[in-house]
């Protein structure tokens, strides 16, 4: 017999998603509480499971189901015998808090402050209460000590390295500036792969201590330096052949004032890696990168549209070299690789 052929999706399906969505971020906030990934390393069937942590067996067996349709969980029997669960790839590696790449903490912060937002927006459209500014040196150092930089380990250090693999040799000394670095986990992951490059992490002076920590912490102090300033006010210094700029240009006041900046800052031939979400045209795609940049675009942050920085970067007379979409946490961007020209 042939496979039913499936229903085109009814108009009504994004919106029941969102109401579906509630249930799966619950079922993957009970997991993380119950320390399930780390349990389930160990493959192990739902009875068993339920016995030994004292759960009803009925409920525990489609909590677990329903974490194996997420994915998180991978599922398998002998014959007719009993299904065996065990975490996923992804939820071992980013979900096992003994994991380098674990963002279970993260993950339950940006879904916290998801909500807190989206309970704020009546009160935003009718005039009442402002968001909160968010880049305050505080602020942004709590963020360096938290998500940011779990957020970091597991995903922007490791798109960062493959793409400055891409343009960067090995062996040939490189200048690195990590512009708006947060904790400085990139820059430090960079220095780590290519064993010829020093640099500088330049963050608000309050994120800046904790990228010295991590420098520290690292071993690395001969190499990299943590420098704290503001981008809109002080030099960066000159001499750069690398700079790394990724989600940072949202929040500087001046974007012609601070690209001329970054132009000085290069050597002729230095490449900027600017990385940043922009709007894109198609509906799909903006969903899910609005969900995530509404509370900046309501604080009256600069969130550019598709192309926008692209044409800014040229008008400030970089020639863009390569463009690519780039996952950061939450939403992808798009890496655009800008180089001073030699005159
Ligand atoms: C969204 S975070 C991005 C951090 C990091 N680049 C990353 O992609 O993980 C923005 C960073 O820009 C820094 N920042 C914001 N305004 C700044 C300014 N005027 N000067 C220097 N750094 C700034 C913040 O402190 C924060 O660490």
């Amino acid at each position: 017999m042939s496979r039913p052929v499936d229903a085109p999706p009814h108009p009504m399906q994004p919106c029941w998603d969102l109401a579906l969505a509630a249930v799966q971020a619950e079922a993957l906030q009970l997991a993380l509480a119950e320390d399930l990934f780390e349990t389930l390393i160990t493959p192990c069937t739902p009875e068993t499971l339920a016995r030994r942590r004292g759960w009803r067996p009925a409920t525990a067996h489609h909590w677990l189901t329903l974490l194996w349709s997420m994915q998180l969980l991978e599922r398998n029997r002998e014959g007719a015998g009993e299904w065996h669960y065990a975490s996923s790839a992804a939820a071992r590696r980013y979900l096992v808090a003994s994991s380098a790449h674990y963002c279970g903490e993260a993950w339950r912060f940006r879904l916290a402050s998801m909500r807190d937002f989206g309970a704020t927006l009546p009160a935003g459209l009718h005039g009442a209460d402002q968001p909160a500014p968010l880049a305050s040196g505080e602020r942004w150092a709590a963020a360096a000590r938290g998500h940011l930089a779990r957020e970091q380990v597991a995903v922007t250090a490791p798109a960062a390295c493959q793409l400055v693999a891409r343009r960067v040799c090995r062996d040939t000394p490189r200048r690195l500036l990590d512009l708006g670095g947060g904790p400085g986990l990139v820059a430090i992951a960079l220095v780590q792969a290519f064993p010829h490059m020093t640099g500088v992490v330049f963050e608000l002076p309050e994120a800046a201590k904790v990228a010295a920590q991590q420098i520290a912490e690292a071993g690395l102090t001969a190499r990299l330096e943590a420098r704290g300033g503001d981008l809109a006010t002080d030099t960066l210094g000159t001499g750069y052949d690398v700079i790394w700029c990724s989600s940072v240009l949202h929040f500087v006041p001046d974007l012609s004032a601070s690209l001329r900046n970054l132009h000085t800052a290069l050597n002729p031939g230095g490449e900027l890696i600017c990385v940043h979400a922009e709007i894109p045209a198609a509906p799909e795609a903006a969903r899910r990168m609005l969900s995530y940049y509404l509370p900046l675009l309501w604080q009256g942050r600069r969130v550019t549209h598709a192309g926008e920085l692209r044409d800014a970067l040229l008008a400030h007379g970089f020639e863009v070299c390569e463009e690519q979409s780039i996952n950061l946490p939450m939403a992808p961007a798009t890496a655009l690789v800008a180089r001073r020209r030699v005159e």
